[in-house]
């Protein structure tokens, strides 16, 4: 294939990480046009494709019965030529703690325009820095695309946490004729606040009720009437074997919006401290009264590029993660995202979608 076949994406735009890839290949598939990624990932400390980038490459190749050039390790420039999205069993197994759910992210858009029913078992890390917990994809993503008419079904069958993984989950896709057009701009008001607090290993129990007594706390201190019900679990041995600890809390308002808040334990696990730190960010989008949480933004952007009509989303200061996702979003499709920030302070985002239709129904 000529040079001037691919459409060329740069690796380093803006935030210059995982993201521009996962989201140009994506799109690769579903719009059928082959791209080059060049210099990926070049603003992290290892440039190049991590475990998770060149597993997720070689799932959409598969998915795709795509043409690749660079897919190894520690490569900066892959070239993806797509053919048509089979829809399949498919397993990937990372043998890391390479996050399942941003494999799941890149993978995800592509199943629903598939000719039919995918089954995605991946292994890896369920609950991993600097990538959605698994319980946050369940309980936020899900919700969230329920508003482009996209649904899905997913089963942990293992919690893996860094550094060993071993995590393993169970991803079922439906295709869609297209995507619906998403409203996130009413917030309405809070209804119900809810969670997981989970430790796991050999870390006591208390950790997760320290956690959820704290976020409990927090929200009852504010809104002293507000239903507020954060679980708190330690996972059996047979469904995580290593030491692990995190909590997510979510938002639902009256509006229809789902917002989430996750951390999670590093070396040294204090639970009040996760709970405090999950309860102030959820605290803040509540206060705001935003629609769409500061990690769903970019998320969504992929979603609303290609959806049938005009998506719109109310949400706080757009990140480097959205400003990139949109950017790519508009040079592969061509769509335009409009960004107002509002009176109130808030930020609208609204883009006229591609209208896709898939192409293998
Ligand atoms: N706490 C969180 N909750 C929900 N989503 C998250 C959270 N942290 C990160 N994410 C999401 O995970 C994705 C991370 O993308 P990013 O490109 O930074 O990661 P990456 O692929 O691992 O690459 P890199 O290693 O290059 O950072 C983004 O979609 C971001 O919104």
């Amino acid at each position: 294939m000529d040079a001037k076949d691919f459409v060329e994406i740069d690796g380093s735009y803006l935030e210059g990480g995982g993201q521009v890839l996962r989201n140009a290949l994506s799109l690769s598939c579903i719009l059928g046009k082959p791209v080059r990624v060049v210099k990926i990932r070049a603003n992290r400390p290892k440039p190049g494709l991590s475990h998770q980038h060149l597993h997720g490459l070689n799932l959409l190749r598969d998915i795709a019965n795509a043409d690749v050039v660079g897919n190894t390790l520690l490569s900066t420039e892959v070239e993806f030529t797509p053919r048509s999205i089979g829809g399949d069993t498919y397993h990937v197994d990372t043998q890391t703690a390479a996050s399942i759910t941003l494999i799941y992210q890149m993978a995800l858009p592509v199943l629903l325009f598939a000719g039919r029913p995918s089954r995605l078992y991946v292994s890896g890390g369920t609950n991993v820095a600097f990538a959605p917990q698994v319980e946050y994809m369940e309980q936020v993503l899900l919700p969230n695309l329920k508003h482009f008419g996209v649904g899905f079904d997913l089963q942990v069958q293992q919690y893996g946490f860094y550094p060993s993984g071993k995590g393993s989950c169970q991803l079922d896709v439906q295709p869609v004729e297209k995507l619906l057009a998403g409203q996130f701009l009413d917030f309405g008001h809070l209804q119900l606040v809810s969670g997981v607090a989970f430790c796991a290993g050999r870390l006591p129990r208390t950790i997760a009720t320290d956690m959820q007594q704290t976020a409990q706390r927090e929200i009852h201190r504010l809104w002293p009437h507000q239903m507020c019900s954060i679980e708190a679990v330690k996972h059996l041995p047979e469904k995580a074997r290593q030491n692990g600890a995190g909590i997510l809390m979510t938002a639902h308002t009256s509006g229809g919006c789902v917002l989430g808040s996750a951390t999670l334990g590093e070396k040294r696990v204090d639970g009040r401290l996760l709970g405090s730190d999950a309860s102030c960010q959820l605290v803040e989008y509540i206060r705001k009264e935003i629609c769409v949480d500061a990690h769903m933004q970019d998320q969504l952007i992929i979603y609303m590029a290609l959806a049938v009509g005009r998506s719109s989303m109310r949400t706080g200061p757009l990140t480097n993660h959205t400003r990139t996702a949109i950017h790519v979003a508009e040079q592969l499709t061509g769509v335009q995202f409009d960004v107002e920030v509002e009176s109130s302070g808030q930020t609208l985002v609204t883009c006229e979608g591609l209208g896709q239709l898939n192409r293998m129904l």
